[in-house]
């Protein structure tokens, strides 16, 4: 079954890039930018992956990211990430990056994006992946600090796609950022959020109604709210789940209680993610394989929710 699931294609629609950033990686570019790390080596860093919420592993993730500096370093990540693509016949892609995790660190926006977006056209190019980048404002700073980075894209804007918003979600309501996601929209941005993967149903309905999103990142506990699964799917407002990140990070004690197919067979458009691969324990692949083992996820079933992907992909072919 894994091969077959691996060479289903998908589109892959959550996806951090910073998140991709696997151990092997991370110790080789403290060895280059002469940084020095608190782990002796890959083995002592892998072995800190285990959280009990979101905020453990978010602590980690800030701290890992602080080893990318230079263009060629966020062009180094973010071609590792393709070549998993590549691997696993995701043939389109819509990842996340984090400005503030880098300009609050003194890296310029361009030294960022430049790296990203070049690894991006290679893979176009190079390996016939299509992609999509959306920049994602930290919801644990304020919305000042996001409509600074807004100032800051608007140069560039044709190397995005959309905003979404990430980080921290408890006591970060979508509301918090309603302005800021007014005027992106004004802009011709796209919108996404992620909601409902800590936070209460109310956070979803915030993101639909105030931020005017596109799509839902993880939205897992819409389930809770009758209501809000029938807008969902009256809607076919499309979540991008991540199982395997929803088991670390504790959002469901064990994969067999996760709720995804639930959803798929009630219409819900949902899709399969590896939000944060490098610390989660696989990619696209083995978030399916996952549910297979533990949910048994038939190929019918893999199937819709791998054209549900493409479906849901902001940039039409
Ligand atoms: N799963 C997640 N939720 C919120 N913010 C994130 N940033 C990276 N991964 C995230
Ligand atoms: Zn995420």
């Amino acid at each position: 079954m894994y091969d077959w699931l691996n060479a289903l294609p998908k589109a892959e629609l959550h996806l951090h890039l910073e998140g991709s950033l696997e151990p092997e990686l991370l110790f080789a570019l403290a060895e280059r930018n002469k940084i020095a790390l608190p782990w002796n080596d890959v083995e002592a860093l892998r072995s800190a992956y285990a959280f009990n919420n979101l905020q453990e592993f978010l602590d980690l993730y800030y701290q890992g990211a602080d080893v990318l500096r230079t263009e060629q370093d966020f062009y180094d990540l973010t071609w590792a990430y393709l070549l998993r693509c590549k691997a696993q016949n995701v043939i389109h892609t819509e990842p996340f990056f984090d400005p503030q995790t880098h300009t609050d660190r003194g890296i310029p926006f361009e030294v960022v994006l430049n790296g990203i977006s070049a690894a991006l056209k290679d893979g176009q190019q190079q390996l016939g992946i299509s992609s999509g980048l959306i920049l994602s404002f930290l919801r644990h700073l304020s919305e000042d600090e996001a409509h600074k980075t807004l100032d800051q894209a608007l140069p560039f804007r044709d190397a995005f796609i959309a905003v979404g918003l990430d980080s921290s979600e408890m006591g970060h309501p979508p509301s918090k950022f309603q302005r800021v996601f007014d005027r992106a929209r004004s802009e011709g941005f796209l919108t996404v959020a992620h909601a409902g993967e800590e936070g209460p149903p109310e956070y979803i309905w915030e993101a639909i109604d105030l931020l005017k999103i596109q799509r839902i990142d993880h939205g897992v506990r819409a389930i809770e709210d009758e209501r809000l699964m029938q807008r969902i799917i009256d809607e076919q407002i499309p979540l991008t789940v991540c199982p395997l990140s929803n088991t670390k990070l504790c959002v469901f004690d064990h994969m067999s209680q996760h709720n995804i197919l639930d959803m798929l067979e009630r219409g819900v458009k949902v899709t399969v993610n590896s939000d944060d691969p490098a610390y989660f324990g696989g990619y696209v692949t083995e978030n399916f394989h996952a549910l297979h083992t533990h949910l048994g996820m038939t190929q019918d079933q893999a199937r819709r929710l791998a054209q549900n992907s493409l479906d849901a992909r902001l940039v039409k072919p």
